[in-house]
């Protein structure tokens, strides 16, 4: 399974984020390192890293090596007021995936704390490095705990239909959709996968595809507009999708192209489950309406592959990077904690406090 995120923390020298870059997979492996938060906020923001969790671990370590910056560059002015710019660059690169501003969010508790305690930011960046890695761990323990919980769902044989990319690229490691999918294999059970090319992006096409293949997982890759007949045609058991915010009522905005998927589920009576950790949960926002749904560039419309442009010069285009599904249309929402209806999801909250 790929590695795609590694932290590195010399004794003598900078720490530095190693991100393989999934704008070139999977015609090339190659990796982008960052040593400092502005770095980190462009890998983001340019997609060298994404999906959602993956996402929220990258700006946990843009955290801690933006704190290391405060040390190095002997900025001027307070440290909190260096560390909340710094989570701002960080917090501004994505608007959709929750996950960004929990990691954000988790990783300010700690250097406040820290800081009203009188650590010295040199003392609390080694902290941050270790929390960062724990975010990381944690995301990996949590996708094979999706698995296993989400794996049971699955029938003994059968195909699953997933959409954009919700696997190790996406995460820390394992995968979320996918995460559940390599549990139900690593169980014996014989699942076909049919993967969505996930237009405009093609996370689908370049990075599903890519991982199921090198795990040995049967796919086939279809164009978006496949999954409707084949769905008629009996030939899907399952749809699974990750997700990038759950609001408080269950509604779930992922990649677009998941609500269209979800529509055609229902109709066709074909269960249809989102796997997403807890830290996909937004807490405070009461539905999906109220998400702010990214609008990229209409380039990635307008163009295939690096450039090869397949729509006239100056064409209007609307590309908004997610699409909300109604909790309505979601049969169970797969967590590390177990699995739930989406409108009991909230039930499942004790206490937790949000400040973004
Ligand atoms: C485990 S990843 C879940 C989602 O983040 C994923 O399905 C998705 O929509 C990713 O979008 P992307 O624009 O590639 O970051």
């Amino acid at each position: 399974m790929v590695n795609a995120i590694v932290f590195d923390t010399p004794k003598n020298g900078p720490p530095s984020l190693h991100l393989i870059d999934q704008r070139r997979l999977p015609l090339e492996t190659v990796t982008v390192t960052s040593t400092d938060h502005h770095d980190v906020a462009n890998s983001i923001r340019e997609m060298v890293v994404r999906g959602a969790p993956a996402i929220g671990i990258a700006a946990a370590y843009g955290i801690a090596i933006g704190s290391y910056e405060f040390t190095r560059e002997k900025i001027d002015g307070a440290y909190p007021d260096w560390m909340e710019k710094v989570s701002r660059t960080l917090g501004k690169t994505r608007p959709t995936a929750v996950n960004l501003f929990w990691a954000i969010d988790r990783m300010r508790t700690l250097w406040s704390d820290l800081y009203a305690k009188g650590l010295t930011p040199l003392e609390i960046t080694r902290v941050l490095y270790d929390e960062a890695r724990s975010v990381h761990e944690e995301d990996i323990s949590q996708n094979r705990s999706m698995g296993k919980f989400g794996q049971e769902l699955f029938p003994e044989s059968g195909s699953v239909l997933t959409h954009c990319n919700a696997g190790a690229l996406a995460t820390g490691g394992y995968g979320t959709a996918l995460g559940v999918i390599r549990a139900a294999v690593e169980a014996g059970k014989k699942i076909h996968v049919f993967a969505d090319e996930t237009r405009p992006y093609l996370q689908g096409a370049r990075l599903t595809a890519y991982e199921l293949m090198a795990d040995n997982i049967p796919t086939t890759l279809i164009t978006d507009g496949m999954s409707a007949s084949l769905m008629a045609k009996g030939k899907i058991s399952a749809v699974i999708v990750g997700a990038d915010r759950i609001t408080r009522n269950g509604d779930v905005a992922n990649k677009i192209g998941t609500y269209a998927l979800a529509v055609l589920a229902h109709y066709h009576k074909i269960p249809f489950y989102v796997a997403a950790p807890f830290s996909t949960i937004d807490f405070v926002m009461e539905t999906g309406n109220l998400i702010p749904i990214e609008e990229r560039s209409s380039e990635e419309v307008t163009t295939i592959g690096h450039g090869n442009r397949v729509a006239p010069i100056g064409v209007d285009v609307y590309n908004p990077a997610f699409d909300v599904t109604p909790a309505g249309l979601i049969t169970r929402i797969i967590t590390e904690r177990g699995v739930f209806k989406p409108q009991d999801l909230i039930h499942q909250i004790p206490s937790i406090q949000k400040t973004f």
